[in-house]
């Protein structure tokens, strides 16, 4: 009886839905707003009562034929939606559409393409979230009809931020979907993928399929979205979304929003826009960057940044805070410090480099807490996090729209925030750019307070050497940065000539190593003519010179490689150090356990070879290479190491005096691996000798039973030369009888060595 019950309901609401689908989609004919035309401004008879009675009359207008002009709409229930859609809205909070909202929606309803740009956290998922469910919905889209809609993201973490804001606002439709992220193996995914009506996933992940999935396919496609599409278009994705858009059908609706939105021809072309509505919502605005944010930059060097960071967390305790650095290496680094050094509020990191259930975990603390989060830009775009108090960008981003993005994370949704980015001297053109007019971002330049500042270099040498495994991480810490410094574009900003080998090398000791760390981002070319040797004073080599070269091999990737760190900071085997160059060994220059302090101090002060003249490209033009007494030439950054004085942040002394109780330690552990080798090496010896005077006890036993003549007797023993213990006598039975008694007898014996050596 209840099925056809069912069946009769079932019939019942798809015929509601028919008749809402006729009556939206006549309403959104009839109310289209022309191409190229905004929403006039609200009206100020907007009160929350009057704009309820006036939704009220518009869809009764509607549902009489008597269509609204849907453009000049506030509020999300006066659009053409269906009432699933609008009442997930409601239930959500959403009621008042945002700016980009009210300009967007009205063209992405009516199926216009539309390439979307307002700032950071001013609701722009929505602007394409709703258009795709009412699409489908219009469409009377099932599970039967496959894959619907594409919504592209550049990170997993993204994917699934939107993903929940689809479930939210499609949560009383019927469709399927999911974020196609690493959570889920790509089998689980192949099995399920046809069915899904929105798919919400990265290029690559997409690309996976099309390629692995038998069957994929999206020649259905009805919209296509590209959310953080500059970032999408840009070259990092390009071979990804050529795929992408090859597999899919051309007629489509394709939405692309974005803060910092592309304004390349050739990208729009590439995704075959038709008659797309620009949409800038704050081009006429007077920043560029959320109205609520107030921003300020630091000139901070180098070497301070570090202490400039901790004497910022202590005086904000009370803060949320999202710290940018640049690479995954600083962000595990800094937080193993900080953590170590517990400066009294709770610290997290986040890198793409974590699983993503604890990506996601990290997310939901931070949002509920009061806390640090140390981050790569992994999370600069998109991150939806409520109440970020502080966006506090240690490293330099590497664009201006990356400042935008990363700054982004706070002020969202007409909530207040601040941002503060410390910039190297060296550094100050990004300041000039963040300030020129065209950027449109309001920051002010503060004076650090030196007086506040709390100096750590000490605490992070002596966390160092309490952990030596941190060591190693800081060591890549330095390295990454260094690369990331010489990998960035934009060389007008990121130039590592303009650091001097100082500043390299009191950074290093700010990082708590005790020596700074050789780089070689370069490869030597020899022979090279007089004219090409700008930077190196010709007169005082002593060899025949030669020029660097930078690693052509030495690419992106190798910044975002970032290596197993949990194997360093957690090893698995001590004293091995199998995983600690994760491709970075022709970078990282010594090859030698760097998990010894004293090896490193040796080759600080080892000389060069004198064939091999290293010069370091980031010296200055002009300065010198240095030669210690034997003419050796020695490494800049290694003679700084041991030059700076007691005023610099170095501490020298301090960190010398620790180094020389950690070498007294290790001498002592090293006594005890002596003994334990040796240890070791006779139980061997002894095990072995025991094994062959038991093969041979046994071969001598085999030989007493053979029923075989005597001359083979006598041939087999002697191929194996065992005439020393059995004569070939008469006294065969006596001699083997002797024989395992020797044998029991020197087992006994060896037993109770053994014994006494583990005693
Ligand atoms: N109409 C609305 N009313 C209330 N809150 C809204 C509205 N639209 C969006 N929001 C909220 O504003 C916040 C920011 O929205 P969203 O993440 O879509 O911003 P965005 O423009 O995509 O930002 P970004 O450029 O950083 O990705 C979210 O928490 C969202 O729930």
């Amino acid at each position: 009886m209840r099925r056809p019950q069912r069946r009769a309901v079932a019939k019942q609401s798809r015929a509601k839905d028919g008749d809402e689908i006729r009556l939206l989609e006549a309403w959104i004919d009839a109310g289209k707003p022309l191409p190229g035309t905004k929403p006039p401004p609200p009206s100020e008879e907007s009160s929350a009562a009057n704009a309820r009675v006036r939704a009220r009359d518009v869809v009764a207008k509607a549902a009489a034929g008597d269509y609204s002009d849907y453009g000049a709409s506030t509020r999300f229930d006066e659009l053409p939606l269906s009432k699933k859609t609008k009442d997930a809205l409601r239930k959500a909070g959403y009621k008042e559409m945002s700016e980009i909202q009210r300009a967007a929606l009205p063209h992405a309803l009516c199926g216009h393409d539309v390439l979307g740009a307002a700032k950071t956290g001013s609701g722009k998922t929505l602007a394409f979230v709703i258009p795709v469910i009412e699409k489908l919905y219009r469409e009377k889209w099932s599970q039967e009809d496959g894959v619907g809609c594409i919504i592209l993201s550049p990170t997993n973490d993204l994917a699934g931020q939107i993903w929940e804001v689809v479930r939210k606002v499609g949560k009383h439709h019927n469709f399927s979907g999911g974020a196609i992220v690493k959570r889920t193996g790509i089998e689980q995914e192949k099995e399920r993928i046809n069915s899904l009506n929105i798919l919400v996933c990265t290029p690559g992940r997409l690309v996976q399929h099309f390629d692995e999935t038998p069957n994929f396919d999206c020649s259905n496609l009805q919209i296509l979205v590209l959310d953080e599409a500059d970032q999408i278009l840009d070259k990092n994705f390009k071979s990804q979304v050529d795929i992408i858009l090859s597999q899919i059908p051309k007629a489509r609706q394709t939405l692309l929003f974005s803060a910092t939105q592309t304004k390349s021809v050739k990208d729009l072309a590439r995704v075959s826009l038709k008659n797309p509505e620009y949409i800038s919502v704050h081009e006429q605005a007077s920043t560029a960057t959320p109205d609520n944010l107030e921003q300020c930059a630091m000139i901070v060097p180098l070497e301070q940044k570090l202490n400039m960071l901790w004497s910022f967390i202590k005086r904000h305790l009370k803060s949320k805070i999202l710290v940018f650095l640049s690479s995954v290496k600083q962000v595990k680094f800094v937080y193993e410090i900080f953590k170590k050094l517990r400066p009294g509020i709770p610290l997290k990191c986040m890198h793409g480099r974590m699983k993503y259930e604890v990506q996601q975990a990290i997310v939901a603390e931070f949002s509920e807490s009061t806390s640090v989060l140390f981050s790569t830009d992994i999370f600069a775009r998109g991150l939806d996090i409520g109440n970020v108090d502080w966006v506090v960008q240690v490293d330099c981003p590497e664009s201006v729209a990356m400042y935008i993005h990363r700054v982004g994370r706070t002020a969202r949704y007409n909530k207040k925030g601040k941002s503060l980015i410390f910039l190297c001297p060296e550094e100050e053109r990004m300041l000039e750019k963040l300030k020129a007019t065209e950027s449109k971002i309001p920051i002010s330049v503060r004076k650090p307070k030196v007086e506040q500042l709390e100096q750590i270099s000490q605490n992070v040498a002596a966390v160092l050497v309490k952990f030596p495994n941190l060591q190693q991480l800081g060591k890549r810490a330095f390295v990454t940065y260094l690369k990331s410094v010489y990998l960035q574009g934009d060389k007008e900003v990121f130039d590592l000539s303009r650091f001097s080998a100082e500043s390299f090398a009191a950074y290093a000791s700010s990082l708590g190593l005790p020596v700074t760390p050789k780089i070689r981002f370069v490869s030597h070319k020899k022979n090279v003519s007089k004219k090409d040797m700008k930077d190196i004073d010709v007169k005082q080599m002593k060899h025949k010179a030669e020029v660097i070269e930078i690693k052509p091999q030495v690419n992106r990737d190798m910044l975002a490689d970032d290596g197993p760190d949990d194997d360093i900071l957690y090893p698995k085997k001590p004293n091995t150090d199998a995983n600690i160059y994760d491709g970075l060994d022709d970078i990282l220059s010594p090859k030698v356990p760097d998990t010894e302090p004293e090896k490193i101090k040796e080759l600080a002060a080892r000389p060069l070879k004198k064939k091999k003249l290293k010069i370091n490209m980031h010296r200055p033009v002009g300065t010198r290479v240095k030669y210690d007494d034997e003419g050796n030439a020695i490494d800049p950054l290694a003679s700084l190491a041991e030059e700076v004085g007691p005023e610099d942040v170095i501490h020298k002394d301090k960190i010398l005096q620790r180094y020389a109780e950690m070498l007294r330690e290790m001498q002592e552990d090293d006594k005890e691996d002596k003994a334990q080798h040796k240890k070791s090496l006779h139980e061997k010896k002894f095990e072995k000798k025991m094994k062959l005077k038991r093969r041979r006890q046994e071969e001598t036993d085999a030989v007493s039973d053979d029923s075989g003549s005597e001359s083979d007797r006598n041939q087999n023993m002697s191929s194996k030369g065992k005439k020393k213990y059995f004569n070939n006598s008469d006294d065969d039975e006596g001699g083997a009888a002797k024989g395992g008694d020797l044998l029991a007898q020197q087992e006994a014996l060896a037993l109770k060595l053994l014994g006494k050596m583990h005693d």
